[in-house]
């Protein structure tokens, strides 16, 4: 793999009324080509900022951005447009024409970009088809639901074959079913089109389901980032833990927490689940040291294709030996405690 979008120390400040904005504040990231990468964060946290500066509808204040081979802050106003021309992008909103056809959406940036008309038309047809909407290339868009209208967002994003597409919440303003669709007809862009994409959300759920890799965002900062497997099974930044608790119901919480610390004797912990953990080695000595163990909550399932989860335990039995057993489930994997 090499990369194909590379931050390095990159800061956007905005002067306002109130004194400077730092929205991108010294950011290092490495995007490969041919990767999904999300970028999760909450409102205001820089996300649409970074997005911009990818594509030159914003300047770098300071710091270096090349963007597939070009440092882009040393581009022209010229250069710039052209360049974005080989960076696809899709809206929440999905920007839309709503006076122009399917077709005449999909034929916009061909027109653009001076196709001739019968390439443009053959073009149009393979991209419809690409995304499932070939049929409906006469309807217009108020003709079409959100799920439909994002795909054609996403035909006319591929219109002049792009190495980067980028997503900037491209799936909040649909359902979940829709918004499960639509990410499936992303990632068959990745895979068969070699396109990379940058997914920008809001959603841990979506960044789950699409994403190689990941970048915590927050205040303009990277709070951390790693592989998904990585950034859920073990969240280092308080900010990443506030989103995995979003999407993670195996743990007990609320009442539910509570009612197990009413109802059982002895230490709650919960331990993350995850390959090679090797949890049930450390449970099998637990008894030797006079500890006896109950499952009371969890729950596992896969992430990038390997086991994922957490198992809630009650371990009862003397203090000491209570924390040798908790001692040995850190050695292995993360533990919480109940509180
Ligand atoms: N053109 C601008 N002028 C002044 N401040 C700006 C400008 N654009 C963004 N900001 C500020 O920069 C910060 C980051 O904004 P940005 O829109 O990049 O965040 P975001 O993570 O995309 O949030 P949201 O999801 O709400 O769009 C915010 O404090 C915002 O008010």
């Amino acid at each position: 793999m090499s990369p194909i979008i590379e931050f390095r120390d990159v800061s956007k400040v905005f002067e306002s009324p109130s004194g400077p904005i730092r929205a991108v504040d010294g950011v290092d990231l490495t995007i490969e080509a041919g990767e999904i990468f999300g970028v999760i964060g909450y409102s205001g946290a820089g996300k649409s900022t970074l997005v911009r500066l990818i594509n030159g509808l914003e300047r770098v204040t300071s710091g270096q951005l090349v963007v597939d081979g070009d440092d882009v802050a040393t581009l022209t106003e010229r250069q710039l447009e052209l360049k974005r021309r080989e960076i696809g992008m899709i809206f929440q909103q999905f920007n839309l024409f709503s006076s122009r056809t399917v077709a005449g959406n999909v034929a916009f940036p061909l027109k653009v970009a001076g196709w001739p008309k019968a390439d443009r038309d053959r073009r149009i047809a393979e991209l419809l088809d690409f995304v499932g909407l070939l049929d409906r290339a006469h309807s217009y868009p108020d003709q079409l639901s959100g799920g439909q209208k994002q795909r054609v967002g996403i035909a006319r994003a591929l219109a002049a074959s792009p190495k980067i597409l980028l997503a900037d919440e491209s799936t909040s303003a649909l359902d979940p079913q829709t918004t499960q669709d639509v990410l499936r007809l992303l990632r068959k862009v990745n895979t068969e089109l070699g396109v990379t994409i940058v997914v920008i959300t809001h959603e841990l759920e979506v960044v789950r389901a699409i994403a190689d890799r990941v970048a915590v965002l927050e205040g303009g900062r990277v709070a951390e980032q790693g592989t998904v497997f990585d950034i859920f099974t073990r969240p280092r930044a308080e900010v990443t833990q506030r989103f995995v608790s979003t999407v993670v119901h195996d743990r007990p919480r609320g009442a539910n927490l509570e009612r197990l610390k009413q109802t059982h004797d002895g230490r709650i912990v919960t331990a993350t689940i995850a390959d090679g953990s090797r949890l049930g080695t450390v449970l099998a000595s637990a008894g030797a040291l006079g500890v006896t163990f109950e499952i009371v909550y969890g729950g596992i399932g896969t992430l990038q294709d390997q086991s994922f989860g957490s198992l809630t335990l009650a371990l009862d039995g003397p203090d000491e030996a209570v924390e040798t057993v908790v001692g040995r489930l850190r050695e292995v994997t993360t533990v919480e405690e109940a509180s």
